[in-house]
């Protein structure tokens, strides 16, 4: 297998202690190159420990890692010219414009200020260049922190909850950027609590919780393995629930404020058979989602 073909992440059986807190308990994950992978759970789950020894900033108690084929603790320092790390607590050079930072970040590499318009650029933020640091928005802000992640064109990006404290257009316009960067190759191992945007941003997720993986695959797939099916929602008084359970294809019913709500992997079949019972105007499908499924794995989630 030529080193391209190869895993950007392999953990295998990776356990990590902190006395009697089992946080990471025997993690075995591969992530492919070019790959978007997602790694989600409640606080506490061990998803900062884990990022932490991928990054070769913590080792583990028992098991392996290899990022780019190569062993990331005791800190690799062939290693870190090939990552980038965003995290929550993003500091720039205050004084300075969003360029200016970003040609400074670049020299720190070693590199001309070019890697750092280039950088500007992947993250759409050319035209705020001339803005100083402490002026920019809070999306504006996230891309710049970004945008220093990869100045130096690293292999690998790990982002942690980049869009937590933004509104829902920057957050849109996030997720469009980060899927440029997954188009230009990049490898992306992603923190979020935001399940809608795991399930259109994520190739595969793992669903952390207590140290251990509860699922892993892609969105897609976790939502039809979980036969969690469709929700159809039909307004009060159109049919009964005992009418509605001898439908073809109907696999559960509910009342809900009021109105009956239906669960089926059949959603056309139900549809079709409902036609001939009740008026369909107003009724309301709602397919699985991944957040669904999480909440069936976890529970409520956590902001
Ligand atoms: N330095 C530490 N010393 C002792 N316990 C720790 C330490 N760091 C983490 N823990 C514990 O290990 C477990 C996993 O924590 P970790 O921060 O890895 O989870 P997380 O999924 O990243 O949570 P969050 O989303 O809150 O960052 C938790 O029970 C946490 O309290």
């Amino acid at each position: 297998m030529s080193s391209i073909d190869s895993p950007a992440i392999v953990l295998d059986a990776v356990s990590k202690a902190y006395g009697e807190v089992r946080a990471v308990d025997e993690i075995s994950i591969s992530i492919g190159r070019g790959e978007f992978f997602g790694l989600l759970g409640p606080n506490g789950a061990g998803k900062t420990t884990l990022i932490e020894m991928i990054e070769g900033l913590r080792i583990p108690d028992t098991g392996a890692i290899t990022v780019l084929g190569m062993s990331p603790a005791p800190r690799n320092l062939d290693l870190l010219p090939l990552i980038g790390v965003q995290t929550q607590r993003s500091a720039f050079f205050t004084r300075l414009t969003a360029r200016e930072h970003l040609v400074t970040v670049a020299a720190l590499y070693g590199l001309p200020p070019a890697t750092a318009e280039k950088a500007l650029d992947l993250v759409g933020l050319t035209g705020s260049g001339d803005v100083r640091v402490t002026k920019i928005s809070g999306g504006q802000r996230q891309r710049l922190a970004i945008a220093s992640t990869l100045v130096h064109d690293p292999e690998v990006v790990f982002l942690d909850e980049p869009t937590a404290a933004l509104d829902p257009e920057a957050r849109r316009d996030l997720g469009q950027m980060l899927r440029n960067l997954k188009a230009i190759g990049k490898t992306i191992v992603y923190t979020t609590h935001h399940l809608d945007e795991a399930q259109t941003l994520c190739d595969r997720v793992a669903i952390l919780s207590a140290g251990r993986v509860l699922a892993l695959d892609s969105p897609r797939e976790l939502i039809a393995r979980s036969g969690i099916g469709t929700r159809l929602v039909i307004p009060a008084g159109r049919l009964s629930p005992e009418q509605a359970g001898t439908l073809d294809g109907v696999s559960g019913v509910a009342v809900e404020d009021g109105m009956l709500v239906l669960r089926t992997a059949h959603t056309a079949r139900v549809l079709a058979a409902l036609d001939g019972e009740a008026d369909l105007d107003d009724v309301e499908t709602r397919p699985a989602t991944l957040e669904d499924v999480y909440l069936e794995l976890i529970g409520a989630p956590q902001a």
